[in-house]
This record gives C-alpha cells, structure tokens and sequence, in this order.
C-alpha cells in the first residue's frame, strides 16, 4: 500500500511553506541559534599562472573549517547585498521571479534539492520519488516547473526538488546562483543539497557508487577558483563530513550497491582535462595519463567529474548543507572510451537515486 504524505506530514505536499519540524535528523543534533555570516567570504588572490602549482591556496571559510560548524534550522542565505535593492528578481534561466511568482508558496516547503547533469536524468527521478514518497496523482503528469525556458529543468515531488543543470562548471554555477536565490526568496529553511551525477573512476569498479570526501580540483586541491573583476578568488570546497556519513550507512541498508568516500576530482572538460586519449586534441603520451591518474590516486582521488567543486564551493558559503553522490561509469586506469552498454549505464545512474531517496525517506520518518 501506497502511503499519502500528505496525510503522514505537518507541511503540504505541493505548495504551501512548511513547518521547520517536518525533518527529523538521523541522531539528535545540536540546534544552534541562526546567526549572520561573517561579510568577507573572499579574498582576491592576484597571482601568476605559472606559479599556479607552488602558490599556497587561500581558503576561506565563511562557516569555519569543521563540520561542526553546518547549522542546523537555518535559513538559505544569499552573499550579495545588492538584492535587497532589487525591486524585482527575475531568475532568468529558470523562467521564474519574485513578482511574477509567488515563491514562497510555489517552494517554501523544499527540504531536499537534487541537482544532476541531464534533464531526462532529473524527471525520472522526480518520478521515482513520487513513488518511493507514495505522492498522490500520476507521476507521468509531473510538469516542468523551467518548461518556458529549455537551459534547466526542474520538477516539485512533496519537499523535494529535482533540477538539472548540464554540463561543466558555468552551467551548474549560473543554475545554482538562481537556485540559491530562489530557496532564499521562498524562505526555505534546512535545505540539504544533493549533486547525484556520473564520473569516471580512479581504481574502482565500474557501477560504483562515489560519496564525495572533498571535491579537489586538477591539482588536488580542496578549492574553486573563480575569476571576478580580473582576480582570482578562491573558496573552499568543503562538505558536510557528517552527511557523507549518513549516506554511507543508508548504502549498506541497499543491496548491491557498492559504494566508497573519496575524493571527487573536477575537471573542467571531460576529454584531454580528465587525461584521455581519445579526445580530438591529445599532447600527452599513455605513461603521462598513467601517472597523472596514479598522483591522483595517491592524493585520494576515486572519481572524476566536473562540477563538485563549485557545488561545494557555493553550498558552503551559502550555508547548505550539501553532497556530491557519483556513480562511476568506467575505471580510468583500464581506458578512456565508455564502452558499457547503454541498459547497465542507465542502472548504473540510478544507484545515486537509490541511495539518496533512502536517506529523504529515513529523514521524513517514511523508513527506519
Ligand atoms: O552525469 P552528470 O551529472 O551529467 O555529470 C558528469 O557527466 C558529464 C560528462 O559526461 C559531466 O557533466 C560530468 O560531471
Ligand atoms: O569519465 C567520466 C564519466 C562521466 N563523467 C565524467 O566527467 N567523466
């Protein structure tokens, strides 16, 4: 029998803003008073590029370097001081505004974002949680909320939020600087954050199920660069260790699902960035790729795909909670070119869904 959730949760299933008590967190958790960030979460870095392996990174941490300092019951908080001056925000790629929409009632409910590549991808797993959620109606008719615009899509299931966001570090940064303002503008609170992706993998398994320990970037490192006014700023990639956690124990509750914490390499493209041979421009011999796989590896790099790094690095700033959850598609050390038939690839992209919708069942009380 199906359940109505509706009928199980103190918040509407479709619109309406709910109430901050409709999560129930795995162990009892601390809750902290909500405060402000610190202002300064930048610090421009003027820097030669030919330095760039040598210069020690500048990390800076809005919320602190520990875990410890995710808070919970919060409010999404935006960086930018200048919104409070906009009369009207039109969230352009998304199709929506604060005057065109009401925000607040479309979204105010949110508690679960899940972010991936694909706008197929997305849809089937709007549909697999209207499912797993026993969500009243037919999950065939769920609409796309982004159907006037074709950059996104985005679908509503009770609390959870599926977008996608295509490929590579400006398409997710651009989706999730319009997210980010809409959860802000729905005064959504306690929002967790999910990236449930593909990648290659580096000594693992094809089908392996990835967590994100620390999204590094090419030269290993727990950090995104981003260029603004001509200077480089850096921030820091960090995850929320605990939630990482969580997702792991949910995995062992989840029969062949192979999984393992690592580090999360992001490239910024997919062929000679993440070292293949078989892209239509190549410099490096197979012994060059070898090494540079293994000098990952040895740095505690178990996948690579590409865009971890501003995910993190825009979560953390703002706040969110957040994870990165990828299924590996091939191992790296044995080629380049992915070879899989196309049935096990798409069971393969569902292993993330499986495990996430675990973890949103066990935080809204539908599973021990
Ligand atoms: O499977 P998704 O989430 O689309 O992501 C991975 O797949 C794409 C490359 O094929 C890159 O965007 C990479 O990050
Ligand atoms: O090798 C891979 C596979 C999926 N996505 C990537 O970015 N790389």
């Amino acid at each position: 029998m199906s359940l109505n959730l509706q009928q199980m949760l103190p918040f509407r299933v479709c619109s309406t803003a709910g109430s901050t008590d409709a999560i129930r967190p795995f162990q009892a958790t601390t809750r902290r008073k909500n405060r402000e960030h610190p202002a300064a979460d930048i610090i421009p870095k003027d820097r030669e590029r030919s330095t760039h392996k040598t210069m020690a990174p500048i990390l800076l941490n809005t919320m602190g370097t520990g875990n410890s300092d995710y808070i919970e019951q919060q409010e999404v908080h935006v960086k930018n001081p200048h919104l409070d001056s906009l009369e009207e925000d039109i969230l352009y790629h998304f199709d929506l505004g604060t005057k065109t929409h009401n925000l607040p009632e479309m979204f105010g409910d949110i508690k679960f974002v899940c972010v991936g590549g694909s706008a197929n991808r997305m849809r089937s797993f709007a549909q697999f949680m209207h499912q797993e959620l026993g969500m009243p109606g037919d999950r065939d008719d769920i609409r796309d909320i982004c159907a006037g615009t074709d950059r996104y899509s985005m679908y509503k299931v009770g609390p959870v939020l599926s977008i996608s966001h295509g490929m590579g570090v400006p398409s997710i940064s651009i989706m999730l600087h319009e997210l980010i303002k809409l959860l802000h503008h729905a005064h959504c609170r306690d929002v967790v954050l999910f990236r449930i992706g593909t990648s290659g993998g580096v000594g693992l398994a094809p089908g392996t199920v990835v967590i994100t320990d620390k999204a590094v970037d090419s030269f290993f490192q727990p950090q995104f660069e981003q260029v603004v006014l001509g200077k480089v700023i850096v921030r820091s990639t960090e995850l929320n260790k605990g939630l990482a956690e969580e997702l792991l124990s949910c995995s062992t509750e989840i029969p062949d699902l192979p999984t393992a914490i690592g580090n999360t390499m992001c490239t910024h493209d997919f062929y000679e960035g993440q070292g293949r041979l078989d892209g239509a421009l190549c410099s490096f011999s197979t012994e060059e790729k070898l090494e540079y796989l293994r000098k990952a590896y040895e740095a505690g790099v178990r996948n690579i795909e590409m865009e971890s790094t501003v995910f993190a690095a825009m979560c953390h700033v703002c706040g969110l909670k957040a994870a990165v959850i990828c299924v590996t598609l091939l191992n790296r050390f044995e080629g380049d070119q992915i070879t899989t038939p196309h049935e096990v690839l798409v069971e393969y992209q569902q292993r993330p869904q499986l495990l996430v919708s675990r973890y949103i069942k066990k935080r809204l009380g539908l599973i021990q």
